[in-house]
């Protein structure tokens, strides 16, 4: 028994002593595994603030040569480079001004007037170090270099696009060398012409649901925005054009996919204030954007997979579609490489990287053509004889039964070229509210040279070019605040006839903007569909009636430009619409 007992007790100490041994084992464990975890941590904090201070050290002493060199730019801090600069211009601008205004300001504060054709801004960690060009005949240095064309800065513009297109933000406005060149070429061939002229009934089907929505609209009489309506129609199109996916925004309500990309540029943008870039290190926002980056990533390879299936099908039966989609052209290509057989899946590397550029050319194609079509309705109604012409060239070229326009368009697309009015109204819309900018990565050899002999050397510094600066620069242009088309068709003695590369809206060289023929093909059949039945009436006076906002410092203009992903017009363009009675001259 007492043998029993003491074997008992034996095990009994024996276990507790085991398992003592294993808590403090188990906690060693825990320990050792924290502190190993902890080190990585404070490892990887480490290297990226010694990154980081290595890389402000490089930004600030660069700024720091050239300021002592006498280059133009605002008054300098040597710690927060033009940070403070940027933050008393954003602080005079009425709220949510796009940071084009902040950089424009900038500028004219320089020198008191219209500023220099170029200066030299120091924004990071916000962006990185900066030569502004204000004047074309500087960009155009910049876009027509051998190397510095082709260069984008990558590592500030991955950042940028990686909510968007995801991979790091990894696509084709960031890429460089022979991976953009592969990239380029697997999706050129959707944009010839043909192929672009076959999509047009596709977009004339979407903007005929668009003209019965303002139909409706016009019907009510009420007070409504056109720009989420404008978002709506460009997101079925581009859903379509994009990859063959039917999203129904404007029939069924807003699509998943649409409705997540909006999300995510909401998160990404926030409007009211253009300096928030504390709230960017939100882990909430951050955690929110890689949810919208996952579910936009499970639609678009569903639907990859889709087309995959429906394009061996069509294959196999040896059948041509009307047009290719960007996702059926990039198929096409990558099946036509040698060694490639239908029945091969898609390979990961493939996979993920078409997944990412279907993303960047959805967002690519809608959000600044719906702005460019709102901007356009913003200033054609505001301008009753610029309205007048639009709708004289659409009789001559459509005929005056108005109704018949569509079937017109879709069965001689190519009548969209006929329209030299149009084009020059859309041009100068976007001359005055361009929804981009253009950048490039300077070099070393690369000094870029002003009219006056000034030289603004480029290593070490993104080439930014101002569009919105360039297209109201008076240099250039002739009463550059009035919207008048009529420079686009005027010859070169008059006096608005436009300076070379002035209008710089797509950019120039090799890296211009690849959807630019779409846009204008898609805006133009926009205008001819809804120009003569309708009439807008904008609403910014009552909407900001209350609004006791100085806009001089936004060329007093109460449509200013927000940020929100492209740039567009503050509000989304409150309006009202009506049935405008319109009848063509000779049939009345
Ligand atoms: C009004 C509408 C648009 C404007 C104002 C615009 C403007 C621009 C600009 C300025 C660039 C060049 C950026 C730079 O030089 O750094 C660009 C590039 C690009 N755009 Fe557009 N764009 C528009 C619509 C589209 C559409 C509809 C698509 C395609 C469906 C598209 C696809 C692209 C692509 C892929 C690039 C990158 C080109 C490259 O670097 O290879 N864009 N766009």
């Amino acid at each position: 028994m007492e043998a029993e007992c003491s074997s008992h007790f034996g095990q009994t100490l024996q276990a507790s002593w085991v398992s003592a041994h294993l808590q403090r084992n188990s906690m060693d464990f825990l320990r050792q595994l924290l502190n190993a975890f902890g080190g990585f941590l404070l490892a990887v904090v480490a290297t990226r603030a010694v990154a980081f201070m290595s890389e402000l050290w490089r930004c600030r002493s660069l700024m720091k040569k050239l300021k002592d060199l006498g280059k133009p730019m605002p008054e300098y801090s040597t710690f927060f480079g033009h940070l403070l600069t940027a933050k008393t211009a954003a602080d005079e601008l009425p709220p949510g001004a796009h940071s084009t205004y902040i950089l424009d300001r900038i500028g004219r504060k320089l020198d008191g007037g219209n500023g220099p054709p170029a200066l030299y801004f120091d924004s990071f960690p916000v962006s990185v170090p900066m030569v502004l060009v204000r004047d074309p005949y500087i960009a155009n240095q910049a876009t027509s270099h051998p190397s510095v064309s082709a260069e984008k800065p990558a590592a500030s513009l991955r950042e940028w696009f990686a909510p968007i297109s995801g991979k790091g933000g990894v696509n084709l406005f960031t890429q460089n060398g022979q991976e953009w060149k592969h990239d380029h070429n697997l999706f050129l061939p959707f944009f010839n012409n043909s192929n672009l002229d076959a999509a047009m009934p596709v977009v004339v089907e979407q903007l005929l649901i668009f003209r019965g929505l303002l139909r409706k609209e016009a019907g009510k009489g009420d007070l409504f925005h056109l720009e989420p309506l404008a978002l709506s129609l460009m997101n079925d199109i581009i859903g379509l054009v994009v990859f063959n996916a039917e999203l129904g925004n404007q029939t069924s309500g807003s699509h998943p996919l649409s409705k997540t990309m909006l999300r995510q540029l909401g998160l990404k943008f926030n409007a009211n204030n253009v300096m928030d870039n504390i709230g960017q290190l939100n882990p909430l926002r951050k955690l929110s954007i890689w949810n919208n980056s996952r579910i936009l990533n499970q639609h678009i390879r569903t639907q990859i997979t889709k087309r995959v299936n429906a394009f061996r099908d069509a294959k196999a039966r040896h059948e041509q579609s009307a047009f290719n989609s960007i996702l059926d052209q990039a198929l096409e290509t990558y099946y036509s490489q040698s060694g490639r057989k239908l029945s091969d899946p898609l390979d990961k590397e493939f996979m993920d990287s078409l997944c990412a550029q279907l993303r960047m050319f959805f967002f690519a194609g809608y959000d600044s053509t719906a702005s460019t079509m709102v901007t356009c309705c913003y200033l054609i109604w505001k301008h009753p004889e610029v309205l007048a012409k639009l709708r004289a060239e659409h009789d001559e070229v459509f005929g005056r039964n108005i109704a018949a326009c569509p079937d017109i368009i879709n069965e001689n697309p190519s009548i969209l070229n006929s329209l030299p009015y149009t084009l020059a109204v859309i041009k100068e819309a976007l001359r005055l509210f361009p929804p981009a900018n253009g950048i490039r990565m300077g070099c070393k050899d690369l000094v870029l040279k002003g009219r006056d002999g000034t030289e603004y050397p480029t290593e070490g510094c993104a080439v930014q070019m101002s569009h919105f600066s360039i297209h109201r620069n008076p240099q250039c242009w002739r009463r550059p605040l009035e919207f008048l088309p009529e420079r686009f068709l005027v010859g070169p003695d008059h006096e608005l006839y436009p300076e070379k590369g002035a209008w710089r809206t797509f950019e120039y060289g090799i890296r211009n903007c690849t959807g630019q023929a779409f846009v204008l093909k898609e805006v133009k059949a926009f205008l001819a569909i809804i120009c003569r039945e309708f009439d807008f009436q904008q609403c910014y006076d009552e909407v900001y009636a209350d609004e006791k906002l100085d806009l001089a410092t936004v060329d007093n203009e109460i449509a200013y430009l927000v940020e929100h992903g492209s740039a567009h017009l503050r509000g989304g363009f409150p309006c009202r619409v009506s049935l405008s009675g319109y009848v063509p001259e000779e049939a009345r």
